[in-house]
């Protein structure tokens, strides 16, 4: 079979919660766009915009209210739960704000931990390399700066081998330089894997470093734009 260059598309895509209530929110409104394959993808938005719902929609932690979503050419909106775990399992790594290490295990044990629960994993110290932890492997979390904490669950979220990572507000815990580094490691994984970050944040300065970004603004999209000539983490400033 063809690979096709579209790994996403979400079409007509709304989420709604409390429907036909007094407290009905429209968290995601009609909501249509498509995401190539080895793209870095920005997600940006304000609080209260739809980014989390939006994000939980593609990693197969919530169902949709109406509207379809593919992913590598399945239709993920028609899956069971049973379904839905398979997929956020398998094909999914996340990164989320606060690390979400488990402290008494050793960073290198959480990512073996991640590794363990897929067909086919990165080997843990390979991807303890991958973002320059080699020699950290042994410590604790609580040992550790909070951009190493970081640097460990994206170690974990890439030992999965996943075809798609996803990242809430990664650096929104993290200092200026700290947060660039982590940046760095996104986006040399997409151009050294040819695979797909999607990262979801509020803050629009690192906006040039994506192939693509998409805007949400009150549960819609506002702007969906394609970078042609993205800057490396590097050469951005904010
Ligand atoms: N489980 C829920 N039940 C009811 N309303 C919800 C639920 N989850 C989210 N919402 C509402 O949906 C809207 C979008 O929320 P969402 O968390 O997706 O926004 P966000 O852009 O990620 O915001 P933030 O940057 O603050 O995390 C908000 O109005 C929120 O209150």
């Amino acid at each position: 079979m063809q690979m096709t260059k579209e790994f996403i598309r979400l079409s007509n895509v709304s989420k709604i919660y409390n429907a036909h209530k007094e407290n009905e929110v429209r968290a995601n409104d009609d909501m249509s766009f498509s995401i190539k394959r080895g793209e870095l993808t920005i997600i940006v938005g304000s609080s209260g915009a739809g980014k989390s719902t939006l994000l939980n929609t593609l990693g197969g932690m919530d169902s949709i209210s109406e509207g379809e979503v593919w992913v590598n050419g399945n239709d993920i909106s028609e899956y069971s739960e049973k379904q839905r775990t398979t997929y956020r399992r398998q094909e999914v790594g996340f990164v989320f704000q606060f690390y979400n290490l488990i402290p008494n295990l050793t960073a290198l044990e959480n990512v073996e931990l991640a590794n363990e629960i897929v067909n086919n994993p990165i080997d843990a110290k390979e991807a303890m390399e991958s973002v320059g932890l080699d020699k950290r492997m042994n410590n604790f979390p609580p040992q550790m700066s909070g951009g190493e904490q970081q640097r460990v669950a994206v170690a974990r979220a890439i030992a999965k081998n996943p075809s798609l990572l996803l990242a809430d507000e990664p650096t929104g815990a993290l200092d200026y330089h700290t947060g660039k580094k982590i940046l760095k490691i996104f986006q040399d994984y997409v151009t050294n894997t040819g695979k797909n970050v999607i990262i979801v944040t509020h803050n629009s300065l690192i906006k040039p470093m994506a192939d693509h970004v998409i805007e949400v603004v009150d549960g819609k999209i506002k702007s969906d734009v394609l970078n042609d000539h993205k800057i490396p983490v590097e050469d951005l400033e904010w």
